[in-house]
């Protein structure tokens, strides 16, 4: 492997380290940060997620409160566990684990959640300041998954300022956002968003310093298509099977070859994952923050 390791797992014990020391000084004064999960049904991946972003809390000293439903919860009560979360004073924020089980209405689900406890980043409300507050700093909570990429960028000295960065995805969590995140002022990168219907993908990832894979294709991104010394970060995974062990097999949006032409490489796992956990926190610290009148 030629390409430096982007080392998601270490950047996140850092920020980890960071907050932990911001939220002992709210429980100081008597504030003590709590992250909500909402998970509806049984889908493997989100349990293992939702499990880690406990045990991320309980590392920093924010309380968790879990609410799990069956999957074949009425919307209703779907809509009802959002309202208590909303009222409950000991959640600072929470989230909406998603995927909702299917015919579930996610963006009413998203648009329920009391946007000041929305430590997504996903309500209309706060994905609107990232069109509308374009100039000035922003103090509404970011998507997650998209500002873990570029933390982890920034934290490894790579740079996007006036470089070309093509994503691949045009999803709601990452590749839609991370696109207007990086196209603000002060980030400053060429943004090429593409898709399922891009017509040569290759083509445009061959263009790229940075490349962003985040559509859960096993394997998409070649080796023949990055530019020598571009940064690759790995966003989608994909359940490929079971090994022996009874784990789950897990697969990358990037083929593992990526490693010899890259000049950066994000893995998977251990890459974008810690981080968009570690950015989820640093969330909910925030909304405590600004809960208690501290800058
Ligand atoms: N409302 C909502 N917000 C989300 O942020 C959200 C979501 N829904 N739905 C699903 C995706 C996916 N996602 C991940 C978070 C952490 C890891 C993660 O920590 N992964 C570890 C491995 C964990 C494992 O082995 O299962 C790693 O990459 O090293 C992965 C994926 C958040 N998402």
């Amino acid at each position: 492997m030629t390409a430096q390791r982007l080392d998601g797992t270490a950047t996140a014990a850092a920020i980890k380290d960071e907050l932990r020391v911001r939220v002992a000084a709210l429980r100081e004064r008597g504030v003590v940060p709590g992250l909500g999960t909402l998970l509806v049904g049984d889908d493997p991946g989100s349990h293992s997620y939702v499990g880690g972003k406990h045990r991320d809390s309980a590392e920093i000293g924010v309380e968790s409160i879990r609410v799990d439903l069956p999957a074949d919860a009425s919307e209703g009560e779907v809509h009802a566990a959002i309202q208590r979360l909303n009222a409950d004073p000991a959640v600072t924020g929470y989230i909406v684990q998603l995927p909702l089980p299917a015919g579930m209405d996610e963006h009413a689900a998203l648009v329920a959640v009391d946007p000041a406890k929305d430590v997504d980043g996903l309500h209309p409300a706060n994905l609107g300041e990232l069109v509308l507050g374009v100039d000035g700093e922003i103090t509404t909570p970011l998507p997650c998954t998209p500002a873990g990429c570029l933390e982890l960028l920034r934290r490894h000295d790579v740079t996007v300022a006036g470089k070309h960065v093509v994503v691949i995805g045009r999803g709601l969590t990452v590749g839609r956002p991370l696109g207007l995140l990086l196209t603000r002022k002060g980030v400053d990168a060429t943004v090429t968003l593409t898709h399922s219907r891009t017509r040569d993908l290759a083509a445009e990832v061959r263009r790229a310093d940075v490349v962003v894979a985040a559509v859960g294709v096993p394997h998409l991104v070649k080796p023949e298509w990055v530019k020598p010394g571009a940064a690759v970060l790995d966003v989608g995974v994909t359940r490929v099977g079971t090994a022996p062990s009874g784990r789950a097999r897990l697969a990358g949006d990037v083929d593992p070859g990526v490693a010899e032409v890259a000049g950066w490489l994000s893995p998977n796992p251990g890459g974008v994952g810690p981080m968009t956990r570690a950015m989820l926190l640093s969330n909910v610290v925030a909304a405590a923050e600004r809960a208690a009148g501290i800058a």
